[in-house]
């Protein structure tokens, strides 16, 4: 039985932060950071079921012809893929009565649809990249148990001899599943997507504060292992990856390439590059 200092339903019945109820979950669920592209994904629904949202967390659920679909934005960062993927799992595999586990485990497919930047010159502004890969520079997992397979053993080892030299960094990888990479993510650029826990100086950025690692850019876009290379950076896709894993959910991510990192360039039409990944994803799935 899981404690209830350890999983909080609210008076109403609902999830502590999502303020969900288990029925209100669909098996397809796509993720955004911003709470407004919500709306921009559910506009596109034959029909909506319902809106409903607590803090950065906006739930909309509704159909796309006899697709039941969820959409829901997780706000930035992986300390917030912790709460937003524990609480999904919850949602459909505990028993909200007992609170007990449930024997039938149900495996959701979760689509993430973000804003990201390119590290290489030949992935322009206005790309529309899935993540092969999610490589976390986040702390996120050092605080679950969880398993590599042995392709994903012996990149992350690539990984970490190249980026040995960062010793505060403990970074992890995770496959996307390859089923949604193979459909949703079909004809897309793919690649190794880098999770940073920050913005600015964690995705090389630099504005008045000093950066500590010269050449952040320089260093990530130059790793290889066998064909694989990172691509592009963002700050949820690993965690979303990891724990899409360990809780045996089947996870993509679909990154609307903004900025060009190498080329010191910005989208002055970003709306236009996150509706092409919309429709996109919405046609697949
Ligand atoms: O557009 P979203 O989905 O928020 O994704 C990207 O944009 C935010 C930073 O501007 C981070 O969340 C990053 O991952
Ligand atoms: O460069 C970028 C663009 C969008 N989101 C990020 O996290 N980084």
């Amino acid at each position: 039985m899981v404690a209830e200092s350890d999983l909080i339903i609210n008076p109403d019945g609902s999830i502590y932060h999502l303020n969900l109820l288990p029925d209100d979950i669909a098996e397809t669920v796509i993720t955004v950071g911003d709470p407004d592209r919500v709306s921009g994904i559910s506009k596109h629904f034959d029909s909506l079921e319902f809106k409903k949202g607590k803090r950065e967390f906006i739930t909309h659920t509704g159909f796309v012809g006899k697709k039941r679909i969820t959409v829901l934005s997780t706000g930035i960062g992986t300390d917030n893929i912790d709460i937003v993927f524990n609480e999904l799992d919850a949602l459909v595999n505990i028993d909200f009565k007992t609170r007990e586990v449930k024997k039938q485990l149900t495996s959701l497919n979760i689509i993430r649809i973000g804003t990201s930047g390119s590290v290489q010159p030949d992935i322009p502004m206005g790309t529309i990249l899935a993540s092969s890969y999610g490589l976390g520079m986040d702390a996120l997992m050092n605080y679950y148990v969880h398993d590599l397979s042995s392709d994903e053993r012996s990149l992350l080892d690539d990984v970490k001899t190249h980026f040995g030299h960062l010793k505060n960094i403990n970074p992890y990888l995770t496959a996307a599943s390859q089923n949604l990479l193979n459909t949703v993510g079909k004809d897309m650029v793919h690649g190794i997507t880098v999770t940073a826990p920050g913005f600015y100086a964690p995705q090389g950025r630099q504005v008045r504060a000093k950066n500590a690692v010269p050449n952040f850019i320089g260093l990530i876009n130059t790793f290889k292992s066998n064909q694989n290379r990172i691509t592009n950076l963002e700050m949820e896709t690993a965690g979303i990856y990891a724990l899409a894993k360990v809780l045996g959910h089947n996870a993509l991510s679909v990154n609307a390439i903004l900025a060009s990192r190498v080329k010191f360039e910005f989208s002055n039409e970003p709306d236009k590059i996150i509706e092409k990944a919309i429709k996109l994803v919405l046609e697949r799935i």
